[in-house]
């Protein structure tokens, strides 16, 4: 038996077509998972490829050449401690492990420092694309040990999706959990972007009376300008499906509980911890919150006020001013997010290569968009552009939008329609954007109640008032 390039520790969803995907490109693949049904349609779907199934990870570990490469894509979390904690005797010092799943970036930096000594080189890598992408082309976001780096390449960015370009959609992002914060971000985004679909979604169906198979083929045109992207596209798809027990738009009869696995929130409590203003990815991962409460807000709906809504105009007029504003918001998203890795690679020193991120999520990712080409741009033109508004190109968009943006969040409002994100979106660029915000008086009132001094216009020191006496 020929021994392997790498080993697929982990054959699920993700696991087994990321071990298909490097086969088809060249490599022979060793595959282990717990599961024996698993490991059994492993075997099956490798018959006569460059594959071997194994039966332990003693065995996935001797039949891979040397040094051995050895990806996880088992659950974040415990999964991976424990079959860390299992692979360490088998390995040796040059040998890599590359944890591709959605791991915290600090929990790599812990495994990193755990192995440190060892000579066991540790890749925590940003895996995105889902099933279909996983076995067709992901985008990958390795960062851990730089020496690792020329040992996982030809692997990873041979079978990563290339952009129109033909750039492969996998770069290297930088030392300890670096790999991992910027997938972490990547969801946080996909987070938003999500959520400001069914955003408008909703306003289509509560203030133009759309149907879904009405809106099919709004989004299906959308998704050919400036809004073209992986998401846009599915919704289309989505909302033209018919559900084959009821007749119906098999959306409408899919339950309104969101769920999630905590990517989203974990990029919310790391910019607030950072003090990084990323509020409609917060309010995306809130949206989900309040609709995970359905019973509750079905009570709710019975007993709180409010608009009733209703057809609120013309849909060739309201249509393109949804489409304007949900551009004008995703930008917000986007720099958002953009913001929050500018942040984390101060205080980390990742040196992160921004516009190779947004060149990374040009394709085979969730959040893929025509958009991501302009901020590769905009980040290649300044890697130190500290939020992606003040780009030339993006404030002449938001320029354009901005009034749109407006416009959709004041029929939403008077209407009694929930937009977090779009709100949110507004708010952000309004503040961002303003020389002045009401902060002072805040700051006076802290001083009133306790003494926490502030700082004033006019001259530099830190002052504190004896208020009302
Ligand atoms: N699904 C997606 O779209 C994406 C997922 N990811 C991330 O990739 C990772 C894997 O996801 P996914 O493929 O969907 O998950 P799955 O649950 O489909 O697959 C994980 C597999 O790992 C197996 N496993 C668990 N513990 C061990 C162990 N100690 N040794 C060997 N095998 C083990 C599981 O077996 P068992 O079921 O018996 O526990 C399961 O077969 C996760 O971190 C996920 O967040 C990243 C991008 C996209
Ligand atoms: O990483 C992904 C895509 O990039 C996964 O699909 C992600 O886990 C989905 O997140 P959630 O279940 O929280 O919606």
């Amino acid at each position: 038996m020929q021994a392997s390039d790498i080993g697929l520790v982990g054959l699920g969803v993700m696991g087994e077509n990321l071990a298909l995907n490097l086969e088809r490109n060249g490599f022979a693949v060793s595959g282990f998972d717990l599961d024996a049904a698993r490991r059994q349609s492993f075997a099956q779907r490798t018959q006569g490829l460059k594959a071997h199934t194994a039966e332990s990870l003693a065995q996935l570990v001797a039949s891979l050449q040397v040094p051995r490469r050895v990806w996880l894509m088992v659950p974040a979390g415990a999964p991976v401690d424990a079959v860390l904690a299992e692979l360490r005797p088998l390995l040796a010092a040059g040998d890599v492990v590359i944890d591709g799943g959605n791991t915290l970036f600090t929990d790599t930096q812990r495994r990193m420092a755990a192995l440190e000594g060892s000579g066991i080189l540790y890749v925590g890598a940003g895996v995105s694309g889902g099933e279909e992408g996983a076995l067709r082309g992901p985008a990958l976001m390795p960062g851990g040990s730089p020496e690792a780096w020329p040992l996982v390449k030809p692997l990873l960015q041979a079978i990563a999706a290339k952009a129109d370009d033909g750039q492969p959609c996998c770069d290297w992002m930088g030392h300890g959990g670096a790999g991992h914060f910027v997938k972490m971000v990547h969801n946080g985004i996909e987070y938003a972007d999500m959520q400001m679909i069914c955003e408008a979604y909703f306003l289509m169906q509560q203030c133009l009376g759309m149907s879904a198979a009405e809106m099919s083929p709004v989004f299906a045109h959308w998704n050919e300008g400036e809004l073209g992207s992986y998401l846009i596209g599915i919704t289309a798809d989505i909302l033209k499906q018919t559900d084959p027990e009821t007749g119906d738009a098999l959306v409408n009869v899919i339950l309104d509980t969101a769920e999630q696995k905590g990517t989203g929130k974990w990029t919310s409590q790391i910019a607030l911890d950072m003090g990084v203003t990323a509020p409609t990815i917060a309010d995306a991962v809130f949206a989900r919150t309040v609709s995970a409460i359905q019973p509750e807000r079905v009570t709710a709906s019975k007993i709180l006020k409010g608009p009733v809504a209703k057809v609120a105009g013309e849909r060739t007029a309201v249509l393109p001013k949804i489409q304007r504003a949900l551009l004008a918001a995703k930008l917000c998203a986007y720099a958002q997010g953009f913001a929050l890795l500018k942040a984390a690679d101060r205080e980390h020193q990742w040196a992160l290569p921004m516009a190779k991120v947004a060149s990374v999520w040009r394709a085979g990712c969730i959040i893929r968009a025509h958009l991501l080409e302009d901020m590769r741009r905009a980040f290649a033109a300044n890697n130190d552009l500290r939020n992606l508004l003040v780009d030339s190109h993006f404030a002449s968009v938001m320029a354009d939008c901005e009034q749109d943006l407006r416009e959709v969040v004041a029929m939403a409002a008077l209407s009694g329609v929930a937009v977090p994100a779009f709100m949110s979106a507004l708010s952000y660029y309004d503040a961002y954007r303003s020389a002045r915000l009401p902060a002072n008086l805040l700051q006076a009132q802290r001083d009133y109640f306790g003494a926490h001094t502030y700082q004033r216009t006019d001259k530099p020191g830190k002052f504190h008032t004896r208020w009302g006496s």
